[in-house]
């Protein structure tokens, strides 16, 4: 046997003698371990791990393995995580319908149910989010290239592009940037959430496609108002989901109702029922009613969901979060 390759067979560590140097946390997550050319590649699974505790994997497995005879070099990589956990659209076929709102107060419902939740923004040209969870002015950070969410007040991280903007700074980005945003976004560190809530911008544009094609939705919510158009356009909205395979978890009927704030009386400037009907039309289940109340207005402008407070307005979304919540266990 040619001498110098005896010696590379004598010096070589053995894969498994590598693997037993491994703390015990992280020896269970090796995926593989290969040695070639004085180099141990290492990849590990990462899944469910903190961003501190991936930050340090890389230096504790070089720190385990250093010393060994015929090691030079130590590599790790982590196993691409999940990108996100279940994502749950909130979508409408129209604008200005409440989408956002509701998108907002349905992640803080849910949260105060006791489940993890995360909140996107995928309305890139008209992001609200950070106004409606009071996040304006923060800007998230990029761990290894991913988005580290914002941290709001109510439970819920988010990320907007209203976060990533100077204030009022227009977007005159073509479909493909949209897409590259939204992707940045729902790849972001969404590692301690459950449920990713995604407030979709109305209609059937590069977002919504990215979107169901890329990032597939355990489920959506649809919203209208009880008016026959927005009714028509959830119809639309509905089908976009079902042809591409998205399970409808619900329409939700927003502005119903309206309570005057002087005498009381309650009207229907838009009707009354109709998205109960037309959910049952489309063979969809009902979600629920959301009053039209100038309190979800004012306290939505002034980055307080309703959902976090008490009194009606709280408990109208509790029940639409129920529900979700429980249609998300049956799934
Ligand atoms: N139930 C409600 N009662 C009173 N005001 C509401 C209600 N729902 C939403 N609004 C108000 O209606 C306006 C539009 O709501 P929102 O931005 O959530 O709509 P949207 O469907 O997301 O719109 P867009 O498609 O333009 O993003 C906001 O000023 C919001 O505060």
């Amino acid at each position: 046997m040619n001498s110098s390759l005896e010696k590379d067979e004598m010096t070589k560590p053995d894969v498994n003698r590598l693997k037993t140097l491994l703390p015990a946390d992280l020896a269970q997550r090796v995926q593989s371990l290969r040695f070639a050319e004085g180099r141990a590649s290492v990849v590990i699974d990462a899944t469910g791990l903190s961003v501190q505790d991936r930050a340090g994997l890389e230096q504790r497995v070089s720190g385990a393995l250093e010393g060994e005879p015929g090691l030079t070099e130590v590599r790790v990589a982590t196993m691409a995580d999940k990108p996100v956990r279940r994502i749950l659209a909130v979508g409408s076929g129209k604008g200005g319908v409440g989408k956002s709102t509701l998108a907002a107060n349905l992640a803080v419902a849910l949260s105060r149910l006791g489940r993890k939740v995360g909140l996107v923004d995928a309305d890139i040209y008209g992001p609200s989010q950070a106004r409606l969870l009071g996040t304006e002015g923060q800007r998230p950070v990029a761990h290894e290239s991913r988005l580290v969410p914002v941290a709001s007040a109510f439970g819920v991280p988010v990320l907007s592009m209203a976060n990533l903007l100077e204030p009022g700074q227009a977007i005159a980005w073509r479909g493909p940037m949209v897409a590259g945003a939204l992707t940045k976004m729902l790849e972001g560190h969404w590692d301690n959430a459950e449920i990713v809530v995604v407030d979709l911008p109305p209609g059937t544009g590069d977002v919504q496609l990215t979107m169901l094609q890329k990032f597939k939705p355990a489920g959506a919510v649809i919203v209208s108002t009880p008016q026959d158009l927005a009714l028509m356009d959830a119809t639309r909205a509905v089908e976009l989901f079902q042809k591409s395979g998205v399970p409808i978890v619900g329409v939700v009927e927003n502005m119903a109702g309206y309570a005057c704030p002087h005498c009381g009386e309650v009207s229907d400037p838009f009707g009354a029922g109709g998205a109960e009907a037309a959910a049952r039309d489309m063979g969809q289940a009902f979600l629920g009613r959301i009053p039209l109340d100038i309190a979800i207005r004012r306290d939505s402008d002034a980055g307080k969901p309703p959902a976090a407070g008490e009194g009606s307005q709280a408990e109208a979304f509790a029940a639409l979060a129920a529900k979700v919540s429980d249609w998300l266990d049956g799934h």
